[in-house]
């Protein structure tokens, strides 16, 4: 679990985040979603630590990161896996170089019990062996980013932030890539922190939905809730995307 407690970011004296509450569920898949600019990307890196904030608390599960010293954060950004926007691989690695880069820089593991690891993250974002020896640019951009899930799983994370993790997919991969992140985060039970304003994502895996405004908490629910809401910046927002108005309509 993860959760922010009356959370306040600016930049040069405009405030970007203002009072920011809310519990990310462990083995949930937790949204922020939010119009461009609204402050979800400055929210998920100062959850990370990336950014310093103003005032506030950020715990993770018992754990305040705020208070951690130097040495208490490096231990935790290990038990942390990250997928970014594009995925970032390392075009000169294979897939499977890949997948051991984390393991190489953060474990004492001998070359077998990597090399077991490796085909055991790989395995669980659907890789055949054919593709080990792979490298990025000889894959397709879904398999792209199931390499960078399974390297984002690589150290067996507590906690998973995905930032736009299906950006720049097709429909069905995108609905796939979710599915994929829906069913680690529950298999390994970590805390998912997800960041999208992919509608269908929130059709599809917003068990835990954050809805922010102009850097504010405007809205909290599921998806299933999302489909009743009568919140006007939420409808705004959401009624943007046809497929969802339909919905809707069918609902209603
Ligand atoms: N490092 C920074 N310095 C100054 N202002 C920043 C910085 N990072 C973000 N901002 C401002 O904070 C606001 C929120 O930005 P943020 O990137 O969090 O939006 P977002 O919701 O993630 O948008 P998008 O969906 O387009 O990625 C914007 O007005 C942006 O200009």
């Amino acid at each position: 679990m993860i959760e922010v407690k009356n959370i306040y970011k600016s930049f040069d004296g405009a405030n970007v985040l203002k009072d920011i509450s809310n519990r990310f569920e462990q083995g949930k898949t937790n949204l922020i979603i939010g119009r461009s600019g609204s402050g979800k990307t400055v929210l998920l890196k100062s959850i990370l630590g990336l950014y310093d904030i103003d005032q506030g608390e950020i715990w993770y599960d018992n754990r305040e990161f705020v208070k951690m010293h130097h040495k208490e954060r490096k231990k935790l950004r290990r038990e942390i896996g990250m997928v970014f926007q594009g995925g970032a691989l390392f075009d000169s690695l294979s897939v499977e170089a890949n997948i051991r880069f984390p393991l190489d820089m953060f474990t004492h593991q001998s070359p077998v019990e990597k090399k077991k690891r490796v085909e055991f993250c790989l395995e669980h974002v659907n890789i055949e062996k054919s593709a080990f020896k792979l490298f990025p640019s000889e894959i397709s951009g879904g398999m792209q980013k199931r390499v960078a899930i399974a390297r984002a799983i690589a150290l067996n994370p507590k906690y998973l932030f995905c930032d736009e993790p299906n950006s720049g997919l097709d429909p069905e991969t995108a609905t796939i890539i979710d599915q994929l992140i829906q069913h680690l985060t529950r298999e390994f039970e970590m805390t998912t922190i997800i960041n999208t304003h992919d509608m269908n994502s929130v059709i599809e895996i917003g068990e835990s939905v954050l809805f922010i405004a102009k850097g504010e908490v405007a809205w909290t629910g599921s998806n299933k809730e999302i489909l009743e809401t009568r919140n006007k910046k939420l409808n705004d927002f959401i009624f943007a995307n046809k497929l969802y108005a339909q919905l809707r309509e069918e609902k209603n």
